[in-house]
């Protein structure tokens, strides 16, 4: 996940930040178009991994909740507590209730709307930001709409993570609040054999005074899409965050609250006389009660195409939990359950080639599974707020068990069991 520090500082050797407005006009001119707003503005520093200090963590247990399509987008997110969207189980929201009205788009929007950095300091629309185009400035474009028609564009949908972390922008694009770690992630990404599955980046944007990260809003090619986020590998907190806990342990009440609501007797007689946990305990606890211990992933929510949404996977565990799981997701459409398969063994074999991920401990991160009733199924990666570069000459295997010290994330170990989990699901040729 990703924090928003509260105090801008300067990035150290990232060059000029640029600024894209996502709400500036667009103005037309000969072979141009506008020049992207390119200022060197502060920006923010490592990530709060822990912005809520002891015990006055967000009061947020297990209570029911939702997926949250619910007025995210366009308000400030700064106004927002940021607390995760937890446990709403089958909630029954239709994805469109409250959200703002649906603009009418051009077909395929999310390619032509966006500004982008081109070799000779132009901007093309619809690229992302790549590293090496990245510390190019004032840059202008030319482009004109092509005549398409045009579709209502779904809204787009929260499924779990922190609320108030996101707003959309008119162009179809995802403003996630400013992340250095994720920023420098995606940076890196966009020139990474791995750039087919992840959002496309466009670089820092401010609103209000905050800084976002701008990327492409995945949904915006599916209708009234199904959605479910699985976090990846055996481990969902940094080896930094357990140093950081014995060093300075700060027990939260909150995840206290979060762990009874599921398990009243979970805690331990220390835990309960102090009404706290610290959040590895809790961490590790979750990893435990859910399949991300046994099988290296775990399901975090799922939002179907009639509005219903499920994000009660906290103890779904063992393998014929997921199986049914996946059963529902789908629909027992295996045709989109095949997609899936193909995709995940294309994602492991890119894995396997990638420099990013053989020089990054990837932990929290998750993949994206959309699809619609069409049958068009893609996966992406996401969530890179806690994915760190490894001290050279280190580097991992992904698959190994993780012992402290040597940085193991298990999220190949978590591929493998879920493509063997979708493989067995499908009907033998
Ligand atoms: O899912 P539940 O049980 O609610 O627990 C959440 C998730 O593990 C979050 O990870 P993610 O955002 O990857 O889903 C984590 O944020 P971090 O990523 O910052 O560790 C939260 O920590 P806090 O934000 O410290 O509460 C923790 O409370
Ligand atoms: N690029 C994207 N396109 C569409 N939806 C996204 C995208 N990134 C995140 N989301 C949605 O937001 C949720 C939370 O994303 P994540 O990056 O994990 O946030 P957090 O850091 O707050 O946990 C995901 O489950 C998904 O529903």
């Amino acid at each position: 996940m990703t924090k928003t520090p509260d105090t801008p500082a300067p990035c150290p050797g990232m060059g000029d930040i640029h600024h894209n407005n996502p709400e500036e006009p667009v103005e037309q001119l000969p072979r141009r178009v506008p020049e992207l707003v390119v200022t060197c503005e502060p920006c923010v520093t490592q990530c709060d991994q822990s912005p809520h200090g002891p015990t006055t963590g967000p009061h947020h247990p297990d209570e029911e909740s939702i997926c949250s399509d619910s007025g995210l987008s366009g308000s400030p997110a700064s106004s927002l507590e940021l607390r995760k969207l937890s446990n709403a189980s089958s909630a029954g929201l239709s994805p469109a209730s409250s959200f703002e009205e649906c603009e009418e788009d051009l077909m395929g929007y999310g390619e032509c709307n966006s500004q982008t950095l081109t070799q000779d300091g132009g901007l093309f629309p619809g690229e992302p930001v790549t590293t090496d185009l990245w510390k190019k400035s004032k840059a202008m474009v030319n482009w004109s709409p092509p005549s398409v028609p045009v579709r209502k564009r779904s809204p787009w949908v929260q499924v779990v993570g922190h609320a108030g972390n996101f707003q959309t922008d008119s162009d179809g694009r995802l403003l996630k609040k400013y992340c250095e770690c994720e920023q420098l992630c995606f940076l890196q990404l966009m020139s990474d054999r791995l750039r087919p599955f992840v959002p496309a980046y466009y670089g820092v944007t401010q609103r209000e005074e905050q800084d976002y990260n701008l990327m492409d809003d995945l949904l915006a090619d599916f209708d009234s899409p199904c959605i479910m986020d699985c976090k990846m590998g055996s481990r969902t907190y940094l080896e930094e965050e357990l140093k950081k806990a014995r060093e300075c342990p700060q027990p939260r009440k909150d995840m206290y609250e979060k762990m009874i609501a599921v398990d009243p007797h979970a805690p331990t007689a220390e835990e309960q006389a102090q009404q706290a946990v610290l959040k590895t305990r809790y961490m590790q606890w979750r990893e435990t009660l859910s399949s991300t211990a046994t099988l290296g992933f775990r399901i975090e929510g799922i939002k179907k195409t009639d509005g219903t949404c499920n994000t009660n996977f906290k103890r779904t565990k063992y393998k014929d939990e997921v199986v049914q799981a996946l059963e529902d997701f789908v629909d027992n459409n295996m045709l989109i359950l095949k997609n899936y398969q193909q995709r995940l063994k294309e994602l492991r074999i890119v894995l396997g080639n990638s420099d990013f991920f053989k020089a990054h401990e990837v932990v929290g991160s998750s993949l994206l599974f959309v699809h619609d009733q069409t049958g068009k199924a893609g996966i992406w990666m996401i969530d890179f707020g806690k994915t760190v570069p490894l001290p050279s000459p280190l580097s991992l295997d992904h698959r190994s068990p993780w012992a402290e010290g040597n940085r193991e994330d298990g999220y190949l170990w978590g591929l493998d069991n879920f493509i063997d989990i979708l493989t067995s699901m499908l009907p033998e040729k």
